[in-house]
């Protein structure tokens, strides 16, 4: 499992093992780190032109103790100190001892230009909304040079917490952090400007529960169901879909098509797309009986094309198995009805549907989807699967940790991808996995599939569905 932890969390544990340490000792395993990244990155240190750019912060002082260690090997190393009268003192010596030099910002874009590697030691985790003027500018230079930039513990600019960026930020192509990774660096918009992530460990000792974690092949091993040798189909899990209507029977035949990979023993059809799903999938259970006289299912999956079918989502909601409400079953569900249900729901809103609940914009649940998917989950009473850029799952009530989906590929936003996943995550519930297991479980597979079936290229929501079956043996294979 990958973990995220936030600032306060952060501060406290450095906090702690400061006090057991020799001082500058943190700094120095982050420094040490750092320069080693860097070196890999640009393969051969000797020669190379080195920029740092320094804030006021600690931030800066890793960068210039870095900075000291490839000057010390032969780069060439110059510092951009941003408030010269407040640069970290020892960092700065160090610097100057190893034969690095300091230019004011002013003075900074000829050598941005000429460098081959950019150190951003703007802020870290000190650092509180976009970057200010004279930040941004460097930042703009080092974005339209051909040096690689590297971010010290964060790409400065974003926010650490939250994944959110408010204004000009560092775009990264590589990002070291320290000690553990912070919630920004996992969700977007943030995770984008990171660029890859790399993880220098400095020793810190954290609480056993992070704020963020997001799910590796191992964990998903562990949670897919396996069939036992007594197993049947029912006991395997029924999984109803009740999805689909005249207008959109497509997304009943994707929904089915997502729901027979995801580990159910049979699929029930209820709707009136039976005949477009019978004749695509054969082996589905059709009934158009409403979903009550359906016959028994471990969970169900509602809404996916079901146009204003309000009557069809209450009584879904209304049984005592747990539920999926994905698409139109969003708008339709009553809060109180979800709030009321003792069997565990799972709602997959994409942005828009989330901001339609939330009587927000859009734009705003995409900008803070941690917040978005916990105020959701708050609501609702209900574990919250948020879609997007970042897919994020926060469990019933929007406290405690929010899994982060780390597989997503953007060639997913294509028509009916959300329906696949809703059938695969509501197969998933009815295999016996938790809302937020069947959730990040499900996006896990439904993203490592799109890249499978992507491989670079558009590709069809009918094809992720196909390629799920090659994605959950890659899991498996490890
Ligand atoms: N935690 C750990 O375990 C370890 C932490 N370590 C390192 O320490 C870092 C944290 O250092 P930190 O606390 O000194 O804060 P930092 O991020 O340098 O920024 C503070 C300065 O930024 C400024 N500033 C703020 N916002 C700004 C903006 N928008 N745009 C521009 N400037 C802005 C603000 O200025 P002021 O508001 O005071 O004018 C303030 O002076 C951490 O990220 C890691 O790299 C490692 O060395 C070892 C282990
Ligand atoms: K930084």
């Amino acid at each position: 499992m990958r973990t995220a932890y936030c600032v306060d969390t952060v501060r406290a544990a450095e906090r702690d093992l400061m006090a057991r340490l020799p001082e500058g000792a943190l700094m120095q395993r982050a420094a040490a780190g750092l320069a080693a990244a860097c070196a890999d990155l640009v393969g051969r240190v000797y020669g190379r032109r080195v920029v740092l750019l320094v804030g006021s912060g600690d931030n800066g002082g890793d960068a210039l103790y870095a900075g000291a260690r490839l000057a010390r090997r032969g780069a060439g190393v110059t510092a951009v100190q941003l408030a010269p009268g407040r640069t970290h003192a020892g960092g700065l010596a160090a610097l100057r001892r190893a034969g690095g030099r300091t230019v004011a910002p002013e003075d900074a874009a000829g050598p941005i230009r000429r460098a081959d590697l950019v150190l951003d030691g703007i802020v870290g985790i000190g650092g509180r909304g976009g970057l200010r003027e004279d930040a941004a500018r460097l930042a703009a230079l080092a974005d339209g040079s051909r040096a690689a930039v590297v971010a010290v513990d964060l790409p400065s600019g974003v926010e650490a917490d939250t994944g959110e960026v408010r204004g000009a930020a560092v775009r990264a192509d590589l990002t070291v952090t320290f000690g553990t990774h912070k919630p920004g660096l996992l969700v977007d918009p943030a995770r984008e400007y990171a660029g890859s992530v790399r993880l220098v460990d400095i020793g810190l000792d954290l609480p056993g529960e992070p704020d963020l974690e997001a799910l590796q092949h191992a964990d998903v091993t562990r949670l897919l169901p396996v069939p036992g040798a007594e197993s049947d189909k029912y006991r395997r899990g029924v999984v109803g879909i009740a999805a689909g209507s005249a207008r959109y029977p497509g997304a009943a035949v994707l929904a089915v098509a997502g729901a027979l990979r995801g580990g159910a023993g049979a699929v029930r059809y209820v709707g009136p797309a039976g005949h477009a799903v019978l004749a695509r999938y054969p082996e589905t259970l059709v009934s158009d009986q409403g979903p009550e006289r359906a016959g028994r299912v471990q969970a169900w999956v509602v809404g996916p094309g079901a146009g204003d079918d309000a009557g069809t989502v209450a009584q879904v909601l209304a049984s005592d198995v747990p539920v999926l409400i994905d698409a139109d079953g969003l708008r339709l569900a009553d809060v109180g009805a979800v709030r009321g249900r003792t069997a565990p729901t799972l709602m997959t809103p994409h942005a828009g549907e989330a901001a339609a609940l939330l009587g927000v914009s859009r734009e705003e649940v995409e900008a803070g989807r941690l917040a978005a998917v916990r105020e959701l989950a708050g609501r609702y009473g209900a574990a919250v699967l948020l879609k997007g850029a970042t897919t994020v799952v926060a469990g019933a009530g929007g406290g405690g940790v929010v899994r982060v989906n780390p597989t997503g590929t953007a060639w997913l936003a294509t028509a009916g991808s959300g329906d696949v996943l809703s059938g695969l995550s509501g197969s998933l519930l009815a295999a016996g996995l938790s809302a937020v297991d069947a959730g990040s479980v499900g996006a896990y597979l439904h993203g490592l599939a799109g890249r499978f079936a992507a491989v670079g290229a558009p590709v069809g929501a009918h094809e992720v569905a196909e390629a799920v079956a090659g994605a959950w043996r890659d899991v498996v294979r490890g």
